[in-house]
């Protein structure tokens, strides 16, 4: 019965309280396809997925997988059904080697038994049949995030997976480890594996996919074989309304400088150098872009500008005032009383305290505006009212600004950091990866709000791994690599030249210590 189908959910409901995240669901994944999940920021994909994972239970409804009605109780139960889960935020033991880190748990308990070896070789068998290749005896906290998801995937075919969930794989990932994710996920689905894929890219969907469902508020919309649909058609299913999916802006009139960086070294607490010696400007009504594959020093050169990290020399001009940073650390307040917004890259890290409600999160760091507070005492009626005006206008879901922002989708987490960075109206915005996880109707539209920011003579610093998003917004895109600024272009800059700058190398010649600007 091959055409028996590897998956299938029938009327599968569940309820957080008062919010109905999964409706009614039903949804059939074929033997050996590629079957992609979209929907809004808050739609229930997560939630759907974490019910066939057993990380959730359905209130009601059924699993069947290959044809058999199941109850998947736990994690352990559903990768005893041959289903596993490639996470968003990887659940790894950074210094644990690769082979350690794929084994761990596993039902043979290799580490205890001593079978390292039958380990180590079964892990080779599936490196070399699935094209995944990774170092075994790495530690894993040291590889780069496309490999470190390559060990997940090992780790659940190792547990002898047959249906992989993916959720925003691409996320985290570059260009390059993209496309090689991809490949992967060709050669296992011609090995008759099953791929369940989560992700806000419609270009990806279009690339990998056989069949694509689209999920809105809890309920699913439609679905269709890839090759018979279209982006277009797919962005007016999830969203509702059609979309504009390039950024619509008339070219910048960049005025004086805001913001003006003079040989900005960085050094991390290895003693490594991370950022070396960079300079440059950002004008009035400019959005200037900076491109690199992470880790390339844009995320230290973020926290430093915005008073996170401290820097080891250079000096910083802003707003004409002059700081050199080797004798003067300003902090995060000091920046943002000049005016500066930021929107830290990592939301959970830096952007927002989960265990606050969404109201608290909507002023953090801005609690001491006169706006929002009377002396010691906060402002309560004006910092709810803040809230609801910024979730109507971000279209926050669930508009409720007393849920603790931990029970917000991860698009919707975001969107409550953009609201509040945007609109306090600041003269600099740094902007870290903005549309992280946000779905395609709200990058529309915080495009179009970066635009206004910045046709409002603002100066924006937008750091993104997102070439498509560097290319639609930037009127100068600056590329590093290795902490160092190796090439400047223009508002026209050229996907692959700045996929050739990114990797290094410019005009040819790959960048080395003094061969750059
Ligand atoms: N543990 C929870 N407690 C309360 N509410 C939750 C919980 N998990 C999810 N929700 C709510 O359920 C709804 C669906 O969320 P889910 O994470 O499934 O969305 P999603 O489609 O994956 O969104 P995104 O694309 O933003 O990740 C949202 O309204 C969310 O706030």
């Amino acid at each position: 019965m091959s055409d028996t189908p590897a998956i299938e959910l029938r009327k599968i409901n569940k309820s957080f309280g008062a919010v109905h995240a999964n409706k009614d669901i039903d949804l059939v994944v074929k033997k050996g396809s590629i079957h992609g999940i979209i929907g809004e920021n808050g739609a229930g994909k997560s939630t759907l997925m974490s019910i066939l994972y057993g990380f959730y239970q359905a209130d009601t409804g059924d699993i069947l997988v290959n044809g058999n009605k199941v109850t998947i109780t736990d994690s352990k139960a559903a990768i005893g059904m041959g289903i596993g889960m490639v996470h968003q935020h990887f659940m790894l033991v950074d210094n644990f080697t690769v082979l350690e880190n794929v084994v761990l748990g596993a039902e043979d308990s290799a580490l205890l038994a001593g079978g390292l070896n039958r380990a180590r070789s079964e892990l080779h068998r599936l490196e070399t049949e699935y094209e995944l290749r990774v170092d075994p005896e790495a530690i894993t906290g040291e590889l780069p995030v496309g490999l470190q998801q390559r060990v997940e995937i090992l780790k659940a075919l190792y547990r002898s997976a047959e249906v992989l969930i993916l959720d925003e794989p691409t996320g985290v990932l570059t260009p390059a480890e993209a496309d090689h994710l991809f490949k992967i996920l060709e050669v296992l689905k011609n090995e008759g594996k099953t791929i369940l894929l989560i992700t806000h890219k419609l270009r990806e969907i279009m690339a990998a996919t056989d069949m694509v469902s689209v999920m809105r508020r809890g309920e699913m919309v439609a679905t269709r074989e890839t090759k018979n649909t279209s982006m277009e058609e797919l962005a007016e299913l999830m969203v509702g309304r059609s979309v504009l999916l390039r950024v619509d802006k008339k070219p910048a009139e960049p005025k004086a400088p805001v913001l003006e960086v003079e040989n900005l070294t960085v050094t991390d607490s290895r003693g490594v150098e991370v950022v070396k010696d960079v300079s440059f400007k950002v004008h009035e009504g400019e959005i200037v872009g900076i491109a690199g594959v992470s880790g390339n020093g844009q995320s230290e050169l973020l926290e430093t500008l915005s008073g996170i990290r401290r820097a080891t020399r250079g000096t910083l001009k802003i707003n004409g005032e002059t700081i050199d940073l080797a004798t003067r650390a300003p902090d995060a307040a000091d920046m943002r009383a000049k005016s500066m917004g930021h929107v830290p890259e990592d939301r959970h890290r830096m952007g927002l305290i989960n265990s606050f409600a969404e109201y608290e999160n909507s002023i953090l760091g801005y609690h001491r505006d006169p706006a929002y507070s009377k002396g010691l005492l906060l402002n309560l009626p004006a910092i709810k009212k803040n809230a609801v005006d910024e979730i109507e206008k971000y279209d926050i879901r669930p508009p409720n600004p007393m849920l603790k922002t931990a029970n917000f989708s991860g698009g919707n987490q975001q969107k409550v950091v953009l609201a509040r960075e945007i609109e306090r109206d600041p003269n600099i915005l740094l902007v870290g990866q903005p549309t992280r996880g946000v779905d395609i109707g709200a990058i529309e539209f915080i495009h179009k709000r970066l635009i206004e920011l910045r046709d409002a003579g603002k100066g924006i610093l937008l750091v993104s791994v997102e070439l498509d998003e560097i290319r639609g917004l930037s009127d100068r895109v600056l590329v590093m690599f290795d902490g160092k600024v190796v090439g400047e272009r223009g508002a026209d800059a050229e996907e692959s030249d700045l996929g050739l700058l990114m990797a290094g190398i410019e005009d040819n010649k790959i960048a080395v210590e003094g061969d750059v600007q």
